[in-house]
Parts: C-alpha cells; structure tokens; sequence
C-alpha cells in the first residue's frame, strides 16, 4: 500500500484568548490517499476551517505531526510554507473571492505572476485551466459579467493553474443554487477522477458530502466518525 497522501498525527492547535486557551483542533489521527475527496462536516466553531488552514499550510499546529506529500509541515518556517503552498495548494472560497477588476483570464493567471514562467507558457497554462473548467469562451469577462456557478468555476481554475496536487475547499458550494452547487461538485470529482487531484471540502451541505468518497465529522476539535467510503463514481 502506498504511503497516504495527507498524514495527521496527534494533531493540535492552541490559540491564547487572553488567559485563556482555546483549542479547535485537539489530538486528530487522520490518514488521507492520494487522489481522493474528503469531507469533513461538523458543528460551527468544530474545528473544520482549522483543520483546513493547517492542511493548506495557511497556519502551523500547535503540536503533532503534519505530512503532506514529501513535506513535513509542522517543521516548516512560515516563509518555507508561503513557498510550498504556491505550487502545492489550490484553495476554494466560498466566496470565490476573485478579484473584480480583472477578466477571469487575469484572474486564473493571477498565481502564476510570481513564477518564471514566460508569458506564453502563462497563457497557455491560463487557457488549458479555462478549458478544463468549461469556460474557455468566458476568458474576457469579468466576474459581475458571470453568474456565481461561472464565477466558482474561474475560482477553480486559479486554484488548479498552478498544478497542485492538493485543492482545499471551504464550502464552495455554499453561495450557489442546487444546480449550479452540482455541477461544481462534479467538477471537483472530475478533477479527482481523471486528475489525480487530493481534494479536502468543509461543508454543512449533506448533498454537497455525498460527492465524496469519505466524510469525516468533527465535533468540538475532535474527529467523530468516518462514513460513507465509496468506491465508485458515476
Ligand atoms: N485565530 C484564532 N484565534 C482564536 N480562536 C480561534 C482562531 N481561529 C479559530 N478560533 C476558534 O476555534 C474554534 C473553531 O473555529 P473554526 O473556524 O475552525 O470552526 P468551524 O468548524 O470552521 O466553524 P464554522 O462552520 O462556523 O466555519 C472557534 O471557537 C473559533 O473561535
């Protein structure tokens, strides 16, 4: 058996509120394989974001060990998680949080302006990251010109542009009308499928935990049950 993609172990973190300490995420064990899609749902203030920040290397545990690919997160600087989490991570918002000045080209390139990358070699990856989405034709508006389902669908390919083997999702689905929330769902699990892609997804939605292979329940820092293992997908 391969090494799992997303390796949690005694998983904490503490904040100082004061003189108190408040502590949403508490000795979590959690094993994730490549190229699958994770659930987590729960109680607000459970714990969800959290353990989303931590997995997308946006904050640092407390304590416990945290791997992800070859990269041991919990020994990295701040500056070295900045630096791994641009070629690593794509992150879905709920609300999509493009930026509404610039065409969803400009958008969706948005990450790449960092890298070496030429400026050819950026529109070409722009263009195929448009495509996979659907959205090819839609590269010159901007997001007021889109509807919520078009302009999660830009979200997604800023998130995918860069090729990260990890999207982290925090309720992408919460802003949207059940058809649109489906068709984004089925893109996640495209990206999953016929990508390869390790996708994490905070949700309330039950419908929206239905699109993934295992939902995971977390409850005042602590991880309940595990559900739902399925193995096939339409
Ligand atoms: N930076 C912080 N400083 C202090 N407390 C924090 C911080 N971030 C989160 N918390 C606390 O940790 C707890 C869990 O928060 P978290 O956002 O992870 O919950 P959640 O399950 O995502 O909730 P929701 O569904 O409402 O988004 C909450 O009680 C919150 O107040």
């Amino acid at each position: 058996m391969p090494p799992p993609f997303i390796q949690c172990r005694g998983l904490t973190k503490s904040y100082k509120k004061g003189t108190n300490t408040v502590t949403p995420l508490q000795d979590l064990d959690l094993d994730v394989p490549r190229g699958s899609f994770l659930a987590l749902m729960g109680p607000s203030g459970s714990g969800k974001t959290t353990l989303l920040n931590l997995i997308a290397g946006i904050d640092s545990p407390t304590s416990g060990t945290l791997r992800i690919g070859e990269a041991q997160l919990e020994r990295m600087s701040r500056s070295q998680l900045t630096k791994w989490r641009a070629t690593h991570v794509g992150y879905i918002f709920q609300l999509y949080h493009l930026v509404p000045i610039l065409s969803a080209f400009e958008n969706v390139e948005l990450p790449l302006l960092l890298s070496s990358l030429s400026r050819s070699e950026r529109r070409a990856r722009v263009q195929t990251a448009l495509q996979l989405v659907g959205l090819a034709d839609r590269a010159h508006h901007i997001p007021a010109e889109l509807s919520g389902g078009q302009e999660q669908r830009v979200a997604i390919a800023r998130a995918i542009v860069a090729n990260p083997a990890l999207l982290v999702a925090d309720e992408p689905t919460g802003d949207l009308d059940r058809e649109s929330a489906d068709s984004i769902l089925s893109l996640l699990r495209e990206l999953v499928a016929l990508h390869g892609k390790t996708v994490v997804m905070v949700t309330h939605d039950p419908r929206a935990a239905d699109a993934a292979d295992r939902v995971l329940h977390l409850e005042k820092g602590r991880l309940l049950e595990s559900q739902s293992h399925r193995l096939t997908h339409a």
